[in-house]
């Protein structure tokens, strides 16, 4: 219950809502308790005219009138006290949804490599679900039931002790039974979650590369696996279903027992003449109403325990640390002022591995990047290349040594700023749906069309811009579906272009593209890399002819430095792939797989 407090003092500026939730709560019980002592007011006038005691039918039709304006204030209360209900609970979603998010933009990589996208928002809708029905349900039904049942306790003492004395014992005893239940329950919800989260993950990653499962034909065996993790739902669920329903139907029972007990004791009472017919009346209602909320305690616990789970859930997201620095999390600080000093990036002595007993990935890299310079990594697929990459942008922290970009330590400037100096291609053009102009300005205010022309003109990607029906304005679908490889490259360069950062890191597309959409591509990169500092991770060896330095990469280490004309009489990596150029041998081409490098 401690973490559904938190969450309500996550979003304290709902206290107004929470507080009107709570006054419409007791003004409808308030009404809701009138209505008893009418009816056994009823009761007895009935009595008393039959009897020839007195009354009139008048009186009963005043009775009638007052229950229906008790009724109307009721329906009239409970609906404006429920409108804020869900105003409170619609607020509270979105504030808990946009911290959620705000959480996971500010999140490290690292908690990205270890999660499926799918996952967390399962996790995400499942947690906050699970709080904001609680709570609106809470609000609309948990406290009339409680302010009436103090009510009645107090009401019952007034006549009969020992109905209130049976009536208090029922409720710490109904939730002590039920707490015991769910304990249980939990462990049963929590492996069933685990295998909603393992599904979701895996449907949202089908999802996102159906023309991968289309291609392997592999649509019944994702369908098989995913209806697998819901059976194995479904066995978890009866189990615990089961298990619930069977102690709830002794605790029903139990509860039952009591109920008896004190309908015999108000029977007995009335008839040995302590309670008038009306009293009885009055005194069944109450205990009626009072035995609502114990039938309903089963639900209550059951939602409780859902919004207690989600919220430590959500928590244990919301206490995951950020990255250092986030855009988000840092406060607005002086603008940097980079020296314009060379080298421009630099890594100093610097080794790195990406878990904590993992095998280092990169060891001792010393190198320095002066200003303007081409450099292109080349070494083994998995040899460490994106990984070098990486650490400029500060994406990981470095295991030992230091990273400094225009003499400064990566550590030690702001990752906004940092990464505002960083242009990246990256392999894969990495679009988002929307239209090529939102693709091309992502990140820029106020990009006009001409900056847009011209961005587009010198990634070569005006022409076929120009042909498409809407222009900028297309719509290029999810990650940019609608779009060829190299039509997807060439926005990905504009919108390098158009960042205009002087570092560009740009990770080749590779054999994906054919001849001519890789020279239109080529072209476009010509155009980027001019009078900026470019790391290359290099696929193709024409790239690489025309560099100003190769760095070779081997077992994590740097193994040759050098132009291209001094690294191809040294016998090394780059020697060795250049004569495997053009090759027609199976092994050669295996070999220049090998190092990603296409001919
Ligand atoms: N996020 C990660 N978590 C753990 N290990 C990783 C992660 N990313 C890469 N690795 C490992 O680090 C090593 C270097 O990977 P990296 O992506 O830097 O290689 P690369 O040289 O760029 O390869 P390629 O040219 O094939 O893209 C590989 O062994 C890889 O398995």
């Amino acid at each position: 219950m401690r973490s559904i407090a938190k969450i309500m003092a996550t979003a304290r500026e709902l206290w107004p809502l929470y507080l009107t939730v709570v006054i419409g709560a007791v003004a409808t019980s308030a009404t809701a308790l009138l209505t008893p002592f009418v009816i056994a007011r009823a009761t007895d006038t009935v009595i008393d005219i039959a009897e020839g005691r007195g009354g009139t039918v008048a009186d009963l039709m005043w009775l009638a009138v007052i229950l229906l304006i008790i009724a109307l204030a009721n329906s009239a209360i409970t609906n404006v006290s429920g409108y804020f209900g869900d105003l409170m609970s619609v607020r509270l979603r979105a504030i808990l949804s946009a911290n959620y998010y705000r959480k996971l933009l500010r999140l490290p990589q690292r908690y990205y490599d270890n999660e499926l996208t799918g996952t967390i928002i399962s996790r995400l809708n499942r947690s906050i679900t699970s709080i904001t029905d609680f709570l609106q349900t809470f609000s609309n039904g948990f406290f009339p039931t409680v302010i009436t049942l103090l009510a009645v306790l107090v009401i019952t003492a007034f006549y009969s002790p020992w109905l209130s004395v049976l009536l208090i014992v029922i409720y710490p005893t109904f939730v002590w039974l039920t707490a015991l239940t769910s304990k249980k329950w939990q462990v049963w919800e929590k492996q069933k979650n685990d295998h909603y989260d393992i599904s979701g993950g895996r449907f949202s990653e089908v999802i996102g590369q159906m023309r991968v499962v289309k291609s392997f034909v592999t649509e019944r065996r994702e369908l098989d696996s995913f209806r697998g993790h819901y059976r194995d739902a479904v066995d978890l669920t009866r189990r615990q279903s089961r298990f619930w329903h069977t102690m709830d139907m002794w605790r029903r029972g139990a509860l039952d027992l009591v109920f008896f007990g004190i309908y015999a004791i108000i029977f007995w009472q009335t008839a040995t003449g302590q309670y008038s017919v009306g009293t009885m009346v009055l005194l069944i209602q109450l205990t009626t109403m009072a035995r609502m909320p114990v039938t309903s305690m089963s639900y209550w616990v059951d939602m409780t325990q859902r919004a207690v789970a989600g919220s430590l859930e959500y928590f244990k997201v919301m206490d995951e640390a950020d990255e250092p620095n986030n855009p988000l999390e840092a406060a607005p600080s002086a603008e940097v002022q980079w020296v314009d000093s060379d080298p421009v990036v630099e890594f100093d002595d610097v080794s790195f591995g990406y878990g904590d007993g993992d095998d280092l990935v990169l060891r001792d890299i010393d190198l320095t990047v002066n200003r303007g310079e081409r450099i292109a990594f080349v070494g083994e697929s998995g040899g460490g290349k994106t990984t070098l990459v990486n650490l400029i942008m500060k994406l990981y922290p470095v295991t030992s040594g230091t990273v400094r970009v225009h003499g400064q330590s990566v550590d030690d400037v702001p990752t906004a700023e940092l990464r505002r100096e960083i242009g990246v291609v990256f392999q894969d053009a990495n679009l988002f749906s929307g239209t090529i102009r939102e693709n091309m300005a992502y990140g820029q205010d106020d990009v006009t069309d001409e900056q847009l022309a011209v961005a587009a003109r010198r990634a070569n990607a005006m022409t076929f811009i120009s042909h498409l029906h809407g222009g900028f304005d297309t719509e290029i679908g999810e990650r940019g579906i609608k779009l060829s490889g190299g039509q997807k490259q060439r926005l990905s360069v504009a919108r390098a272009l158009l960042k205009d950062a002087p570092i560009l890191i740009l990770d080749e597309a590779t054999s994906s593209l054919d001849t001519k959409s890789e020279r239109a591509v080529q072209a476009g990169l010509e155009e980027l890399m001019e009078g900026r500092t470019t790391l290359i991770i290099a696929h193709r060896l024409s790239t690489i002819s025309t560099v100003d330095r190769i760095v070779t990469l081997r077992d994590g280490r740097i193994d040759e430095i050098g132009t291209p004309a001094e690294l191809a009489t040294t016998g090394g990596i780059y020697a060795e792939l250049l004569a495997l150029q053009g090759s027609t041998r199976k092994a050669d081409k295996a070999r220049l797989l090998r190092y990603d490098i296409t001919q």
